[in-house]
């Protein structure tokens, strides 16, 4: 299957509901937009009922500012057994001058249940899904290490009630 045919797209326009005390985008409702936007990729490659298993390298490269639109753009990146890797992209306009810029960038994982079937590869076509497909096996080896230290972290974590 080809990037081009797992790609969402979302634009929103940054408003009052959506502000934070700086007058820009509020990062946790980028955060909703980007797991529905990367999410709707991951169900176009898997036909499946898919979850969110972990975001990384969300990087909040410039703020969205008031007025300016908030395209969210996510294709597959990889695919694993029963993981698929998404890659997107989250590009500012100002809508008034046309100036685009990005404003960030971020990879996500999510997991089909089991049974579930997924494409045996990806393929890219245009130079930047060629360039971030290519980095896909090195990513999924550092989250797998990640995902070892974060169960070893969770073993250590205490469940007892906060306010005693
Ligand atoms: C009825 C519905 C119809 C659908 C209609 C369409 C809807 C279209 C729009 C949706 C848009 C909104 C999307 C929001 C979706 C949520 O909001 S989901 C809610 C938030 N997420 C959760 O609650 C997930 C909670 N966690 C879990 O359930 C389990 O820990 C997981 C993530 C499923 C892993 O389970 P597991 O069976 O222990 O996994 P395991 O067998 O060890 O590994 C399976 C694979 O996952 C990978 N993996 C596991 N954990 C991780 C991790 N933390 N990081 C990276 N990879 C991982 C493994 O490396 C492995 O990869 P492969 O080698 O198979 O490629």
């Amino acid at each position: 299957m080809k990037c081009s045919q797992t790609r969402a797209i979302q634009t929103h326009i940054i408003t009052y509901p959506y502000l934070n005390f700086h007058k820009t985008l509020f990062g946790g409702q980028l955060m909703a937009w980007l797991d529905e936007t990367a999410g709707i990729s991951a169900v176009r490659v898997s036909r499946a009922a898919i979850v969110t298993a972990s975001v990384d390298h969300l990087d909040f490269l410039a703020p969205l500012k008031a007025s300016h639109s908030a395209c969210i753009e996510a294709y597959v990146s990889g695919v694993g057994t029963r993981s698929i890797e998404i890659f997107a992209k989250i590009i500012g306009e100002d809508l008034l001058t046309g100036d685009r810029y990005l404003a960030g960038t971020c990879f996500m994982t999510f997991v089909v249940p089991k049974g579930a079937s997924l494409p045996e590869k990806i393929e890219p076509e245009t130079k930047e899904e060629h360039f971030i497909c290519q980095g896909y096996e090195a990513r999924k080896q550092v989250r797998q290490a990640k995902r070892q230290e974060s169960l070893a972290l969770a073993s250590n974590v205490d469940l007892d009630i906060p306010w005693n």
